[in-house]
């Protein structure tokens, strides 16, 4: 049977525009809470197969999104390379020692040996795969090099990038010795996961805005396309989607490029500059504010404003960045059932 949300990516003709949302697993469901309360706390859920299964499946059932996404977190990367994490409550992530010479990138675990400890997310998929209907896809994912790198070099999340910063200023020949470190394990990861199960994989860089527009090339972009022609080369049907957030500048000056299928357009870009830009060559995915969510009036005009946009060709509706935890889930069925509708052909 095939899957509307991979025959788009593809960009062969669907029904309807489909729709997913970033982090639609997560605080906005209380089956979600529940879920968590009975696993301890967010990293034991990651780490249990049956219960991320079930809350990767809930947004499916209880919001009507035409894929699913793993449930996981970008962090279990470092974290399985020997470094140690925690989310504190309240202040997110943290990494007990964060990487500052060269011998803390050589202490950390590389390349596949790295990747065949995140068996977790490998069960996870497998028990996706049984319990997923078989017209719905499921999406595997990783955190760029640069975005991951971001936190094994701050110890946390940061509003200045200053320490990783400072890093690309004065070394950096450290800061590129743990991009290849962390780029190759990605690697490895995204055919395990997809080996697993995953229909389609996206690689989220979250913090591309931190670099100027000049370097992004050289300390992210080039790396994320390094790992989509890794998994071109072995699987050249499963379509990837790279989501680089907030860089507009980047798009408007032409310098997107890479054999990958999906564009994700955050919410800082106009759809319209990046068709005139991408269009021809990806599949554009996106792009609605996220905070528009808490007005169904709001979403509903943006909706059809992107369907006026894209008029349904080599377009998949989603956010232009993850959902907050305090939109109503009623909200969220608006959106995609509004998807649903302006897209029916
Ligand atoms: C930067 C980043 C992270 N994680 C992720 C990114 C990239 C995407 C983005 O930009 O939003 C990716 C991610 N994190 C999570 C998913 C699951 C799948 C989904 O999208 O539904 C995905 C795809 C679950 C999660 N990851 C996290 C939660 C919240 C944990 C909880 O309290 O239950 C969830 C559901 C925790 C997390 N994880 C991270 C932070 C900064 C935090 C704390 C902030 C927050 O609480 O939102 C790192």
């Amino acid at each position: 049977m095939s899957k509307i949300f991979v025959d788009a990516c593809l960009r062969k003709p669907t029904p309807y525009t489909p729709v997913w949302m970033m982090r639609q697993a997560g605080r906005y469901l209380p089956e979600y809470m529940e879920v968590r309360k009975k696993a301890g706390d967010f990293l034991s859920l990651c780490h249990n197969p049956e219960l991320a299964c079930e809350v990767t499946i809930q947004p499916l059932d209880i919001v009507g999104v035409d894929a699913a996404i793993l449930f996981s977190d970008i962090l279990v990367i470092p974290n399985e390379m020997g470094m140690k994490l925690e989310f504190v409550k309240g202040e997110g992530p943290v990494f007990e020692k964060p990487v500052k010479t060269e011998a803390d990138v050589d202490a950390l675990l590389g390349g596949e040996e790295a990747a065949d400890r995140l068996t977790y997310v490998y069960e996870t998929i497998k028990l996706l795969k049984q319990k997923l209907p078989e017209d719905r896809a499921l999406i595997g994912f990783t955190g760029a090099p640069w975005t991951l790198a971001t936190y094994m070099i701050e110890g946390q999340g940061t509003k200045t990038y200053n320490v990783c910063k400072k890093m690309m200023y004065s070394n950096p020949e450290l800061l590129h010795k743990i991009l290849r470190k962390v780029t190759d394990v990605v690697k490895f990861y995204m055919v395990k996961q997809i080996e697993a199960g995953a229909d389609v994989v996206q690689i989220f860089d979250s913090w591309a805005s931190a670099i100027e527009p000049s370097k992004y090339d050289e300390f992210s972009w080039k790396y994320m396309v390094e790992i989509a022609e890794y998994i071109k080369e072995k699987y050249p049907e499963t379509p990837i989607i790279m989501f680089p957030k907030g860089v507009a500048s980047f798009i408007e000056r032409g310098l997107v490029y890479g054999n990958f299928d999906v564009f994700g357009v955050d919410w800082g870009t106009p759809m319209a500059l990046a068709k005139e830009k991408l269009g021809d060559k990806y599949v554009l995915q996106g792009n609605m504010e996220p905070c528009r969510l808490y007005s169904k009036e709001k979403t509903t005009q943006c909706v059809e404003a992107l369907q006026n946009i894209m008029q349904g060709e080599g377009h998949i509706f989603n956010l232009g960045h993850g959902i907050l935890p305090d939109v109503p889930v009623e909200n969220a069925i608006h959106f995609v059932k509004e998807c649903h509708r302006v897209s029916a052909k």
